[in-house]
């Protein structure tokens, strides 16, 4: 089996390069080989590279910046998934498709549930729910999965920016009215390994069992400021020396960014247990190994 893997510079497509080789082939297409921002050349690059399973996790992602890059969100999030997701629907090849928490509106306190409405905030939100709705018109077999607050030892994440800002400031000010579960794009990559595995079979059948959309995320929640509060205690744990004294609760309105994001982005994982047999570690037991491997970096 070739396996297509997108975004392999990224988070999520970095952590499945070394993995998705266990279930075959892994063809690896950065930007150079496969450009999402050029939907209408999709086609005759798939042609080339001929897979029989595409991985999609390459997206644009710049959710303060999509507010000004509209036209560029939606070609790379949603017409270029729509391009791959005809090419692989006339040949029969499965698409595995990755969202966002941020296709939901944010309201109420419950876990969300996959047949929940959406309504997203912003225009990455938009983007990405426009892209879901492209894989799932074009009618072939295809999983959505949607992840939330994504972060790794390296790349450009929340976890790294805390780490900075802890060694420049005495102070973090971080929004503490924002739930949800911070995900480890290694997190990611063993349960997709195994989702994939389950299926082996009956690809088209398991995703179909799913209704081709499931949430997958690391158990538990906690909040922005949660989050930010055990990566200063970790890394501090861990001798790495740093200059931050307080981490601050504080409210999203105290905190203006130019895209609205969702107060409530917990996700319900009953599907992915149900219909995949795959339950995932708790954020903050998924969070001590990249822990480990940034503390490592940082006190060099
Ligand atoms: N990051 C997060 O917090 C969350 C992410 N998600 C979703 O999960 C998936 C993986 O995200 P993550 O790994 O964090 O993303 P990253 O931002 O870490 O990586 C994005 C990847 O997409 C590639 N890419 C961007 N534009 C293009 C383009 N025009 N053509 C080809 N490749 C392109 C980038 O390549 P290059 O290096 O060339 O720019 C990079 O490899 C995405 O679908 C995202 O929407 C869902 C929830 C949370
Ligand atoms: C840097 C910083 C951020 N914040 C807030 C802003 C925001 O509400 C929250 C997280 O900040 P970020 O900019 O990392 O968040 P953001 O880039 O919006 O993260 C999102 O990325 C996309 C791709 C997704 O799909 C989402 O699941 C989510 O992970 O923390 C603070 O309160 N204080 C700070 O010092
Ligand atoms: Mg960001």
């Amino acid at each position: 089996m070739r396996i297509l893997l997108t975004g392999i510079s990224g988070q999520v497509g970095a952590a499945l390069l070394p993995v998705l080789g266990r279930l075959g082939t892994v063809v690896a297409a950065d930007r150079a080989r496969l450009d999402l921002a050029r939907p209408q050349a999709i086609a005759a690059a798939l042609d080339a590279l001929s897979p029989d399973l595409i991985v999609n996790p390459a997206a644009y992602t710049a959710v303060d910046r999509a507010e000004d890059e509209r036209d560029l969100a939606f070609r790379v999030n949603a017409e270029a998934p729509g391009a791959m997701a005809r090419w692989a629907a006339a040949r029969g090849v499965p698409l595995v498709q990755f969202s966002t928490d941020y296709v939901y509106d944010g309201g109420g306190t419950q876990p969300w549930r996959e047949d929940d409405s959406t309504g997203p905030l912003c225009v990455y939100g938009a983007s990405k729910l426009a892209g879901e709705a492209a894989v799932r018109a074009a009618g072939g077999p295809h999983l959505v999965v949607r992840t939330s607050w994504v972060y790794a030892a390296s790349g450009a994440n929340f976890l790294r920016t805390m780490a900075r800002l802890a060694r420049e400031r005495s102070e973090l000010r971080v929004v503490a009215d924002q739930i949800g579960a911070p995900t480890s794009a290694a997190l990611i990559s063993d349960a997709l390994v195994k989702v994939l595995a389950s299926a082996q079979d009956d690809i088209a059948g398991r995703f179909a069992a799913a209704s081709g959309l499931v949430h997958l995320a690391a158990s538990g929640e906690t909040s922005w400021h949660g989050f930010a509060a055990a990566i200063v205690a970790g890394l501090r744990a861990r001798g790495v020396p740093l200059k931050v004294e307080a981490v601050t609760a504080i409210a999203t309105a105290d905190y203006p960014t130019k895209a609205h994001r969702p107060a409530n982005s917990r996700l319900d994982l009953g599907r992915l247990s149900t219909v995949f047999g795959v339950t995932t570690p708790d954020w903050e037991a998924a969070l001590q190994p990249e822990l480990d491997r940034l503390a490592a970096e940082l006190r060099g």
